[in-house]
């Protein structure tokens, strides 16, 4: 899933193991090698388990838990799954080791078997709470989170509610998983919440009884992309992939159900969640129907502050043009957007407006560029519904997944190198992220990549097959600004 790392990373998983194969400590490595992490292990039980049941357990003892934790301590974990646990003194001498990790740990609350069988006794799980404040990101299912709440769980609001309760224990974060929740709808949903945010994950349901390990793969893709140093709610979207991906290649052994498939490799875009807005009812959100862009690709794409650059461009032959600029008198904006539009009007081409989506409409531009804090305060609806088209920055897995619920008219990468045009709370992603993010949505998304592009780095750009490039510095800084969009426009085309 993720590239290699220039150095070895590790991740730990301390969890059972199955004789089945496909959870535990079996998935939680797999999914680890299919992340490129070295996986190193703790195990707490070994399972003698089958798709028919558990039929028998035996744990390790604490004095070999405790000199395998501390062996591997070394080996540097950057990151840290949990899983089977078994008792309150496995989970009691954990914890203690946990307090001396200064790492990231994903907790999956292992209590049960697919098939059955116990996994956790009553004193194991009345000592959970123990552990909760250790934790980073515990992902209960519907079962585990009633279980540790002591609530049902039937509704939104109930799911909502629960989160909030292991918030209150102590978690740092909750992913709330959702496979068992409204299981004949089509979609999967998941409640992500923490101190700082909240939302519902929307993916594709795979309908398959071939689920075994679910758990352990999300827990430990998201604690393996944690280990590579994805922001947690990064680190959610490309763990929620994996395993939509793995079930949809997941296939019975024999006559029996199988486990979650481990296929490494690109993901596809069937597999991207969407993360709804946040103030968004997940069975009630309705994503707005934008317009697709008039040319596509979009081919060499100025980011301007004048509307004399405007027209220069769109005279010059560009397919798309931007008008950007801050902090302006309303007035002073008013004119501008009416004469970018005059200009959009007398030579065509596609004009976006950056940020100011509400003069977009009362102008009639063709389109509104909106950048992710926007997204909280704009009326998305509204500009579709004015037949507006809308471009969206991306900058991070999470908010590519935000941008998917929206569907826009196309998508931005970037920053693609570093640029003192703007300060950027994100490192330049590189040609390698801009080609995975290309591969990932170019067929169901125009995109144009951003950030310190320039005429020598266009054709290596162009090369990642993503159709347009936006540029501020190489067109209005250009000696000749006539020259350099068609230098652009070469290296796009010899793309094409
Ligand atoms: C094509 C394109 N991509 C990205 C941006 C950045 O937009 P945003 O995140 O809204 O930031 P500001 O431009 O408003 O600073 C863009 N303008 N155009
Ligand atoms: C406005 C803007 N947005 C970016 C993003 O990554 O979202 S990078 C950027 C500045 C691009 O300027 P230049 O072409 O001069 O490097
Ligand atoms: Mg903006």
């Amino acid at each position: 899933m993720l590239s290699n790392p220039s150095q070895t990373l590790t991740a730990l998983t301390i969890a059972g193991s199955d004789s089945s194969g496909g959870a535990g400590i079996q998935a939680d490595l797999a999914t680890f090698a299919n992340f490129n992490v070295h996986g190193l292990s703790v195990i707490t039980a070994l399972t003698a388990q089958n798709p028919q049941g558990v039929h028998r357990v035996s744990l390790s003892s604490i004095e070999q838990i405790t000199a395998e934790l501390n062996a591997i301590e070394i080996l540097k974990p950057a990151a840290i799954k949990i899983g089977m646990l078994a008792n309150s003194e496995i989970l009691n001498s954990v914890n203690q080791w946990l307090n001396q990790q200064p790492v990231p740990v994903v907790c999956d609350p292992v209590m049960s078997a697919t098939s059955g069988g116990s996994l956790l006794d009553n004193n194991g799980i009345a000592d959970f709470k123990n552990l909760l404040n250790n934790i980073t990101l515990l992902t209960p299912n519907i079962r585990e989170a009633e279980i540790l709440t002591g609530t049902n769980i039937a509704t939104v609001e109930d799911i909502q509610l629960a989160a909030d309760n292991l918030l209150a224990m102590g978690a740092d974060s909750v992913l709330i998983t959702g496979g068992h929740f409204l299981e004949e709808s089509d979609v999967c949903l998941d409640y992500f919440k923490n101190a700082e945010q909240q939302y519902w994950l929307r993916g594709k349901r795979i309908a398959t009884v071939n689920n075994h390990g679910t758990g352990c793969t999300l827990s430990s893709a998201i604690a393996a992309a944690l280990a590579h140093g994805y922001e947690l709610i990064d680190a959610v979207v490309l763990g929620k992939m994996a395993v939509s991906q793995g079930l949809s290649q997941a296939q019975s052994i024999g006559n029996f159900t199988g486990a979650v498939a481990h296929p490494g490799g690109p993901c596809r875009i069937e597999f991207l969640p969407e993360i709804l807005p946040a103030n968004a009812h997940p069975l009630e959100y309705k994503t707005p129907a934008f317009s697709r862009c008039t040319t596509e690709p979009l081919g060499v794409y100025p980011v301007v502050d004048s509307a004399d650059w405007v027209e220069k461009c769109l005279a010059e032959g560009v397919p798309t043009v931007q008008l950007r600029v801050k902090d302006l008198p309303e007035d002073t904006l008013r004119e501008l957007v009416k004469q970018s539009v005059a200009a959009q009007q007398k030579y065509g081409g596609q004009l976006f407006i950056n940020d100011y989506w509400q003069l977009a409409i009362e102008y009639g531009a063709y389109g509104v560029h909106l950048g992710q804090e926007d997204l909280d305060t704009a009326d998305i609806h509204q500009i579709a519904e004015a037949g507006l088209r809308l471009g969206v920055s991306n900058h991070a897995w999470y908010e590519i997944a935000r941008a998917h619920a929206i569907k826009p008219s196309y998508m931005a990468i970037g920053p693609i190198y570093s640029t003192p045009t703007k300060v950027m709370r994100f490192a330049p992603q590189g040609l390698e992220q801009l080609q995975e993010w290309v591969d990932l949505l170019k067929s169901e998304y125009p995109m144009t990549a951003i950030g310190g592009i320039n005429l020598e780095r266009a054709p290596a750009v162009a090369k990642s097959g993503v159709g347009s490039i936006a540029v501020v510095r190489a067109v209005t800084e250009a000696a000749d600004y006539k020259a350099a969009i068609n230098e652009l426009n070469n290296s796009l085309q010899a793309e094409l």
